[in-house]
């Protein structure tokens, strides 16, 4: 295999160490916290209410408490990303906005000049409470990204892979997303950056992809030396840019689903002896997934395929390296997520759920073809179940509401998805509602802050580990190799084997942000209030 002759070429002029200032500096004054130079130690007790049978039929309900250690590096490591598909719609699109927010650039535009922000980034642009002031009761709100001690995406070094060789300039100019003014202000630094190749199965993303296809690394199906390739890959973009951390995203085609094959992918051992034999059913996203997982390094998976087959989730958990998917939850099927949780919960029984979409990038080219279209299709279907299934009253045990999704591919609209829903419900007393969305998603604007979201998270875990309390002699630990904490950002969210998925936006916004709050020893906000309502 040729090495690659060229160092990987990124953002080169990245201005590192960018002293970010948090906008609400705070510290928590607690005997259950601990702040050390490098760390923040927290002793935190976890409630949850455990149910026991009882004699007629229902439960008895105990409070119960569960003490963990928590401890939070300090220090805000140098980190890098690595894309695959970084030629794409959203790898030139994050790129370019990086880029421009690190040079705080500013363009004119037809409504008049914009400047570079973090819009749509759940970590950079929303705030969550702190807590009340002592003296006034006024509730201080902080950004997210001000929790913890979290990377800047301004310092991310970017790099990638594609299977086209095109640089990222010419690449963002094909992408039709972002405005001349603004691509101007970047196209020098972006012309400097070019994909490193990459491995291309043609079997598994649409045929009409094929002539994209001219920045291969030579072989069309798995091998370990194509394992061994994105190991070095890795490894020399880490040592160039002298990292501490690398993070590794797909966001490159979706594939088709890979059949799950008793003795190839349903473990560890037979996954890698599948690579090593090059079976026809080993993805290219799942040879990206086992690389990063030898090279623990985390991987996490933007597109709908099933990458993580059991055997990589397997390796995974015996290696300790992080994974997370699938499928950025981005616009028609955020909306979804909020809009479901909205409804059931308020009583009103959802009954049918019509989602349509048309769009004209790249990934509307790939998806119109049908094994593509599936791989898409069951994500943005599942996202429903919790809700329904949370509900006995509205729905009996199997019962949910007929949902379909349809996706054309209409290239005069380009990146500009249009998607149109219907959301139809049977109300009090015989009554229907129906709601009707028309929703314009400029999909790549959209899916971008959620790349950042997912590596500026990926990377705080890989900081965080956790002990019980009262086993005093044991190691911390981290978290389990699944990050199901990525759900808010994910359209069909992979967790832990055997534990549940949660699609409801509410309930996964919650999660990511009370695990934070149990890092600098804070319980989680109950938005009850009392201190409005007692007294
Ligand atoms: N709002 C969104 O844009 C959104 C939301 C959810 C999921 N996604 C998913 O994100 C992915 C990327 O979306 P996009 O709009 O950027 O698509 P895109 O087609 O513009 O970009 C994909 C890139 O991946 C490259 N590629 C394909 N196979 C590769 C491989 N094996 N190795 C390296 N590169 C490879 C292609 O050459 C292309 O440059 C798609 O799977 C899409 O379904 C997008
Ligand atoms: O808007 P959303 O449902 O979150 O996600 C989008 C889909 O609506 C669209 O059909 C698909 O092409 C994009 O890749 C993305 O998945």
């Amino acid at each position: 295999m040729a090495p690659h002759a060229e160092e990987p070429v990124t953002d080169s002029n990245a201005i590192f160490g960018h002293h970010f200032k948090p906008a609400v500096p705070f510290v928590v004054e607690s005997p259950n916290v601990t702040y050390t130079e490098d760390e923040v130690l927290t002793k935190y007790v976890y409630h949850t209410t455990s149910l026991e049978p009882s004699s007629n039929g229902g439960y008895i309900a105990i409070p119960k408490e569960t003490k963990y250690d928590f401890k939070t590096q300090r220090r805000v490591p140098k980190t890098g990303v690595l894309l695959v598909g970084w030629g794409g719609n959203n790898g030139s699109t994050v790129t370019a906005g990086i880029l421009a927010n690190r040079l705080g650039l500013r363009w004119e535009t037809r409504e008049g000049l914009r400047e570079a922000n973090y819009y749509g980034s759940v970590i950079m642009s929303s705030t969550i409470k702190l807590g009340t002031e002592a003296k006034t009761g006024k509730e201080i709100n902080l950004p997210f990204h001000d929790m913890l001690p979290m990377v800047h995406p301004n310092d991310l070094v970017i790099g990638g892979w594609d299977i086209n060789s095109m640089n990222l300039a010419d690449a963002m100019d094909r992408a039709q997303v972002l405005e001349p003014t603004l691509k101007a202000l970047v196209r020098k630094e972006m012309a400097l950056m070019k994909p490193m190749p990459s491995i291309y199965y043609p079997d598994f993303i649409a045929a009409n992809q094929e002539d994209r296809a001219d920045n291969l690394i030579p072989g069309s199906k798995a091998s370990m030396v194509h394992v061994d390739q994105i190991r070095e890959d890795i490894r020399k973009f880490k040592s160039y840019h002298d990292l501490d951390k690398v993070i590794v995203l797909w966001t490159a085609n979706t594939e088709r689903y890979a059949e799950a094959l008793l003795g190839i992918n349903d473990t560890a051992d037979n996954l890698l002896n599948a690579i090593k034999n090059s079976h026809d059913e080993v993805a290219p996203s799942t040879v990206f997934a086992v690389a990063c997982v030898l090279e623990k390094t985390p991987f996490i998976n933007g597109s709908p395929q099933n990458t993580f087959v059991k055997g990589a989730i397997e390796l995974a958990e015996e290696h300790g390296s992080f994974i997370g998917g699938d499928d950025f939850k981005s616009g028609q099927t955020k909306m979804k997520s909020a809009l479901v949780d909205f409804m059931i919960n308020a009583g009103l029984k959802l009954t049918s759920i019509a989602s349509y979409n048309h769009l004209g990038n790249n990934d509307g080219k790939n998806l119109s073809s049908q094994k593509q279209f599936r791989s898409k299709e069951i994500s943005k279907s599942n996202v429903v179940d919790d809700m329904v299934e949370a509900n006995h009253i509205l729905y009996q045990d199997g019962e949910h509401p007929d949902h379909t999704v349809v996706i054309k591919y209409m290239p005069a609209v380009g990146d500009s998805k249009r998607a149109l829903d219907e959301y139809y419900a049977e109300i009090f007393m015989g009554g229907h509602q129906t709601i009707s969305l028309f929703n314009v998603c400029e999909d790549s604007l959209l899916a971008s802050p959620l790349i950042i979201d997912l590596v500026l998270v990926a990377e705080m875990m890989t900081r965080i580990s956790w002990k019980l309390a009262e086993d005093k002699d044991t190691e911390y630990k981290g978290f389990h190799s699944v990050l199901s904490v990525l759900s808010y950002m994910l359209k069909a969210p992979l967790t832990p084997p055997g534990t549940p998925v949660v699609n409801a936006l509410a309930k996964q916004r919650a999660a990511l942000i009370n695990i934070f709050r149990a890092c600098v020893g804070l319980q989680p906000e109950s938005d009850m209030t009392l201190e409005h309502k007692l007294f």
